[in-house]
């Protein structure tokens, strides 16, 4: 069993939004990592970063997505930082993989100054996201097979691109 497709990409690239709506263009199920997080430990992503910390929380995340890849055959987002583990990365190989990108106005105009994430909760957010975006984007691209553009489009027309991108081979002869 495989995921038909796995979402990744910055806090506010659309991965919750995009990944629920192509699931239900493609009649498929939808999961989120971070869903499939807050519910093995009970808490809030914000709760597990500031009660065990960083390297607890992606240890957890690793764990958590390695089962969801082998359990889940419908649409996957994963957290934002879920690439950044090398295991994670490994497991991915096979797989097909959206890289929902984002610019940095758009994303910080997403994810404004909610405390929900706690990476992007310090005191000058705009900076926080550039060094994010700077330090991610080679890794979201090693393991993206599609890379969408999503600023200035709504979520119907990025959906609609990335359906007609993951149609088999042969239904577009
Ligand atoms: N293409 C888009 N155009 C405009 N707004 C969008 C677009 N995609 C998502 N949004 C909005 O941006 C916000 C963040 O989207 P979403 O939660 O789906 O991002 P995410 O990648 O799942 O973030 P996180 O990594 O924090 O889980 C939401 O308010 C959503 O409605
Ligand atoms: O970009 C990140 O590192 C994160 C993104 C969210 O999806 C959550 O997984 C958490 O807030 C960390
Ligand atoms: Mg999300």
């Amino acid at each position: 069993m495989s995921p038909r497709a796995v979402i990744v990409g910055p806090p506010g690239s659309g991965k919750t939004t995009i990944g629920r709506l192509l699931a239900k263009t493609l009649g498929v199920g939808f999961r989120d990592s971070d869903d499939d997080i807050v519910a093995r430990a009970g808490r809030s992503i914000a709760d597990i970063f500031a009660e065990d910390g960083e390297p607890a929380f992606r240890a957890l995340e690793e764990e958590t997505v390695a089962t969801a890849l082998a359990e889940h055959d419908g649409v996957l987002s994963l957290g934002g930082g879920a690439p950044l583990a090398k295991g994670t990365r490994a497991r991915l190989a096979g797989h097909t993989v959206v890289f929902l990108n984002v610019g940095l106005a758009a994303g910080v105009q997403r994810t404004g100054l909610s405390s929900a994430r706690p990476l992007l909760a310090g005191v000058n957010p705009r900076a926080t996201f550039k060094k994010l975006l700077d330090e991610r984007l080679p890794v979201y691209r090693e393991v993206a097979t599609v890379e969408v553009v999503t600023d200035e489009r709504t979520p119907a027309e990025i959906v609609a691109d990335l359906a007609a991108r993951l149609a088999p081979a042969e239904a577009k002869e």
